[in-house]
């Protein structure tokens, strides 16, 4: 029977460790402040803010939100970034990617004090995940290593391939998985849109993750069995027609899709996966929540590091 990982209940578990955390700074008269910053209006994007903003209410935490329009200029955000930085209740922050063309993220990035920078991006942060001293771990690639560790995968000794070499994913990862700590150790391939023969890289790995933004791209035929597939991609593509979805995949559509017009679909294709798969992630409900949970996580350690007040995160 393959184990579909249930990126919900981990991450459920680790709100719930979080609330504890919350509720010992609380009591140090310290309420951890997460800001999210969104330019523009991304439909996916605003959908992710507010996801984490409901998240923050829920475990306790004082979410702030700040909305530029699609045109801003670049100071203008760079404004909202020294308030944010200068704000000692604001402990970490974020710039929701993608920002509109006219904004350089890199420089976005640069900007933000490493000390809050909970998404990990900032190259003082990089630089101390590559030496084995992170101060935060980015949130998607943390999440990964938790989903692994929920379901009993130890990356130790095992051939694990990603699919993408993303800043936000695919980098970060690679480096994690490599580390000779628990939870690492792990021989680690990373392919790209430049690879040849992709899939004699995923089928010769113990687990697979895919982190590329492609629908579907890694089927079963490209796995062998047993292997851990672990699916980064949340891809919005056209909902299936009544039709359709009376003859596809237990993991797709609903009548809520429809509505939509759109249905999420992850860059592996379920169905077949799953058939070779002995544990595998779905989409939605796998890496997805568990980002926003690490995202959290990640606001607690930096109140906890700002404030001089111990906790013991999960
Ligand atoms: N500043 C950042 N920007 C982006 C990041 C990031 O980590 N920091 N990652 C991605 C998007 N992302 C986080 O912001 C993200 C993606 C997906 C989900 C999620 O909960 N997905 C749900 C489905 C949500 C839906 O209904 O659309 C799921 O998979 O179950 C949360 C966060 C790019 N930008």
């Amino acid at each position: 029977m393959t184990n579909v990982i249930d990126g919900n209940a981990v991450a459920d578990g680790i709100r719930a460790d979080l609330e504890d955390c919350v509720d010992t700074l609380d009591n140090a008269g310290v309420t951890p402040g997460l800001a999210t910053v969104l330019v523009g209006d991304d439909p996916a994007s605003e959908t992710y803010v507010s996801m984490k903003q409901r998240d923050c209410e829920e475990v306790g935490m004082n979410g702030i939100h700040v909305e530029l329009d699609g045109d801003a200029a670049p100071d203008e955000l760079y404004d909202t970034i020294d308030d944010l930085n200068d704000d000692s209740s604001v402990h970490g922050y974020l710039v929701q990617d993608p920002v509109p063309d006219q904004i350089d993220y890199r420089e976005v990035i640069r900007r933000i004090d490493p000390a809050k920078d909970v998404d990990g991006f900032h190259p003082e942060n990089v630089g101390r995940l590559v030496a084995g001293d992170a101060r935060f771990k980015p949130c998607t690639p943390h999440g990964v290593q938790k989903l692994l560790d929920a379901a009993d995968v130890d990356p130790e000794g095992k051939d694990v391939t990603i699919v993408g070499r993303s800043r936000i994913v695919g980098k970060p990862l690679a480096n994690l998985l490599m580390q000779k700590t628990d939870g690492g150790n792990a021989t680690v391939t990373v392919c790209h849109s430049r690879t040849q023969d992709l899939a004699e890289k995923t089928r010769r790995a113990d687990i697979v993750v895919a982190a590329v933004g492609a629908p579907e791209l890694v089927d079963g035929s490209m796995l062998s069995e047993g292997t851990t597939v672990i699916d980064v991609g949340v891809n919005r593509v056209d909902a299936d027609t009544d039709e359709q979805r009376s003859s596809s995949s237990q993991n797709s559509s609903s009548s809520d899709d429809t509505e939509k017009g759109y249905e999420l679909v992850g860059d592996v294709e379920f169905d077949s996966a799953k058939e070779k798969a002995s544990a595998i992630t779905p989409v939605p409900g796998g890496v997805g929540p568990m980002t926003r949970a690490m995202l959290l996580y990640n606001t607690v350690k930096a109140a906890s590091q700002q404030e001089d007040v111990d906790v013991s995160l999960p």
